[in-house]
């Protein structure tokens, strides 16, 4: 079957926090291993610069051992970041631009910056993804689970409960809806957004909405655990939830609700999650993800009979690949297309730890899980990079690959916005009367 290719990491966060180049291929090393040929991370500009910010992950990305792409982060927006829009999308290859709704005084932006940065994607083409959570509300959450003596883990998700995911998620798809552009909805945790894109897709908008493997696999259990490392490594925002949401994404995926699955892979070693030992706050957010992907979504999904085995390899590549208008040179087994193909056993079985994982972080979030479906053989680019459990990367071998704007998501939106404009019947030719 084709190669994965996974929407969502964070490898370029990982190596920037730590400076460490390492990071960044020892998560490459983890993909191929894990069957995923091709990853698509997020640059998340240097002092509100996006030119700057993508210098800074080429350079990390210079020895890269596997294809990746990039989306880029936006914080502000102003003329120059418009400018720097166009540039990334027209000369970078860059088309699709992640809004955080939360991180609030870092990453968050307002609805008016939301809705200046949805036009500008609309008119550049380019799609509008969003980290989906009322960063407001989320910041008093926070203050009221510290004012409760509550500094751990938990408190991370009791602060961050599912109501406030599914508001920022119904205000993002109502304001792309009002702007007639495509939505992106990255790493969909629970049932209440889950529920606001069923709705939105029914009534024919164009939403996406991406769970990761974390919360397709994991329930917030592990956030109660009372050994800090263990509790701190499920931190990731939005949260991991309670045990139902998990279940619901699984059926939402397997009933087309929700697209394609992503990781969200951002890890950070027990060392850095320590930082917020007296302080759920301080904890850096993120899970592993990227080398477990494609067993996972086997397992949970096709192993219990909840998709077939086609639609696995759209949710686990082709979908990917025509979203971000690289089909079929990626997301397909043709002629002309990347030889990135992957051989998975359905009989050969699997045992996740971080003793034998190949990231360098030294925890793993699915640690223990056992289950059936192994990619034995992965072959990126006619290349075998992984057979017999052996990895043989070599630095500088991975491509960057350029995307295109106007996916096929974009088709038609011209035409309804004509007809949106006819339908107005307005302005209205007025006399003044006389009295
Ligand atoms: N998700 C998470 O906790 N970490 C990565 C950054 C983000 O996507 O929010
Ligand atoms: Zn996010």
């Amino acid at each position: 079957m084709p190669g994965g290719i996974d929407p969502h990491t964070h490898l370029a966060v990982e190596a920037l926090n730590t400076e460490s180049v390492d990071d960044f291929f020892s998560g490459q090393a983890a993909a191929l291993a894990g069957g995923t040929t091709m990853h698509i991370d997020f640059v998340i500009p240097v002092n509100g610069s996006l030119i700057a910010g993508l210098k800074a992950y080429e350079k990390k990305a210079k020895k890269s051992c596997m294809d990746y792409g990039f989306h880029m982060v936006i914080t502000k927006f102003d003329d120059i970041v418009s400018r720097d829009m166009e540039i990334m999308v027209k000369e970078k290859g860059i088309n699709s631009f992640k809004f955080f709704l939360a991180y609030k005084g870092v990453l968050m932006v307002n609805d008016e910056l939301l809705l200046e940065g949805l036009k500008r994607c609309k008119s550049l083409g380019a799609l509008a993804m969003v980290h989906a959570e009322n960063g407001d509300a989320v910041f008093e959450g926070q203050k009221r689970m510290i004012q409760l003596g509550i500094t751990g883990p938990e408190g991370h998700a009791l602060s961050r409960p599912p109501l406030l995911e599914g508001e920022a998620t119904a205000r993002a798809i109502r304001l792309a809806g009002f702007v007639n552009t495509p939505l992106y909805v990255v790493h969909v945790m629970s049932i209440d957004a889950m529920e606001e894109i069923a709705k939105a897709r029914k009534s024919g908008q164009r939403v996406v909405g991406e769970p990761v493997v974390s919360g397709l696999a994991l329930d917030d259990s592990g956030l109660w655990d009372s050994d800090f490392t263990t509790a701190s490594k499920y931190v990731m925002s939005p949260p991991i939830r309670a045990s139902g949401h998990g279940k619901a994404l699984q059926d939402a995926l397997s009933n087309g609700v929700l697209q394609l699955v992503g990781t969200d892979h951002c890890v950070f070693n027990s060392t850095q999650k320590a930082s917020g030992i007296d302080d759920f706050r301080k904890i850096p957010n993120g899970v592993n993800g990227i080398e477990e992907r494609m067993h996972l979504v086997w397992d949970l999904m096709v192993e219990s009979g909840q998709i077939s085995v086609t639609d696995y390899v759209r949710v686990t590549s082709t979908e990917c690949a025509r979203i971000f208008n690289i089909y079929p040179r990626k997301g397909a087994i043709i002629a002309g297309s990347d030889a990135d193909i992957i051989i998975l056993n359905p009989n050969s079985t699997f045992e996740i730890n971080a003793r034998s994982h190949h990231s360098r972080t030294d925890t793993n979030v699915y640690e223990g899980r056992r289950g059936k479906g192994k990619v034995e053989v992965t072959i990126a680019g006619g290349r075998v990079v992984w057979e017999n459990n052996e990895l043989k990367v070599v630095p500088g071998s991975g491509k960057y690959i350029e995307m295109a704007p106007f996916s096929y998501l974009f088709s038609g939106i011209d035409r309804a916005d004509a007809s949106y404009l006819s339908s107005l019947n307005a302005p209205v030719k007025r006399f003044k009367s006389t009295t």
